[in-house]
């Protein structure tokens, strides 16, 4: 990290700002995949670019409050829950996708911009109630994975303090979404909108 790049992320204020000047410029937007219609937002030159991942984690933990565990969802949103959970001090907990983990399983299933999916969480060996988890994503577009990843952490008696994405994708309504659902007094936070 140069000293540079520190300065612009934090010591000057809002970290977010250098992020989503960040997130902007290095984007990658596609279209027509994965399937016509869509634009594709690949963060891929963000996350591997050293002050991007930087700036990205230390955007997403802006004034947040207490944390125990990072849920960070497959497969991008682990990228991210790896490097927010060792910067916030915590574990972090993969959020996957059907048919990785060996049974016990909980299981949610949703919809996604393009096609349908499931998450599941292991159902032993671990004790997760009272735990205060963060939700992490890449992008928060219908809300659907959201709010499956949500509802599995309930369904574990966690406590989930906020979902936090990098991007929303603007006029899907996944952020309004996502909000309703975890009742309005809980953060939805998303570095950059468009
Ligand atoms: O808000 P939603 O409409 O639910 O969409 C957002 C989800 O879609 C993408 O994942 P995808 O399912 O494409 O999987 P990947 O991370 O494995 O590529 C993205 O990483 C989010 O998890
Ligand atoms: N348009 C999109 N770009 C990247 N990730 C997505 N997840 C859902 N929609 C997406």
């Amino acid at each position: 990290m140069t000293d540079e790049s520190a300065r612009q992320r934090g010591a000057e204020g809002d970290p977010r700002e250098h992020a989503r000047a960040l997130i902007d410029e290095k984007t990658r937007r596609v279209p027509d995949f994965p399937e016509k219609g869509i634009i594709f937002q690949d963060l891929s030159p963000v996350l591997a670019d050293g002050d991007g991942l930087a700036s990205v984690v230390d955007g997403l933990i802006y004034g947040l409050g207490d944390v125990d565990l990072v849920g960070g969802i497959d497969a991008r949103g682990f990228l991210i829950g790896g490097a927010v959970a060792l910067r916030l001090g915590v574990g972090v907990l993969a959020i996957r996708k059907a048919g990785k983990l060996p049974p016990p399983t909980h299981r949610r299933e949703y919809e996604l911009e393009y096609g349908t999916a499931s998450l599941e969480l292991p159902a032993d060996g671990m004790d997760l109630v009272g735990k205060r988890v963060l939700v992490v994503d890449d992008v928060l577009a219908t809300g659907g994975t959201a709010i499956a990843a949500v509802d599995l952490l309930t369904d574990v008696g966690a406590e989930v303090v906020a979902v936090a994405t990098i991007m929303e994708l603007d006029g899907l309504g996944g952020h309004e979404r996502v909000a309703k659902h975890l009742g309005g007094d809980i953060p939805v936070t998303c570095l950059w909108v468009g």
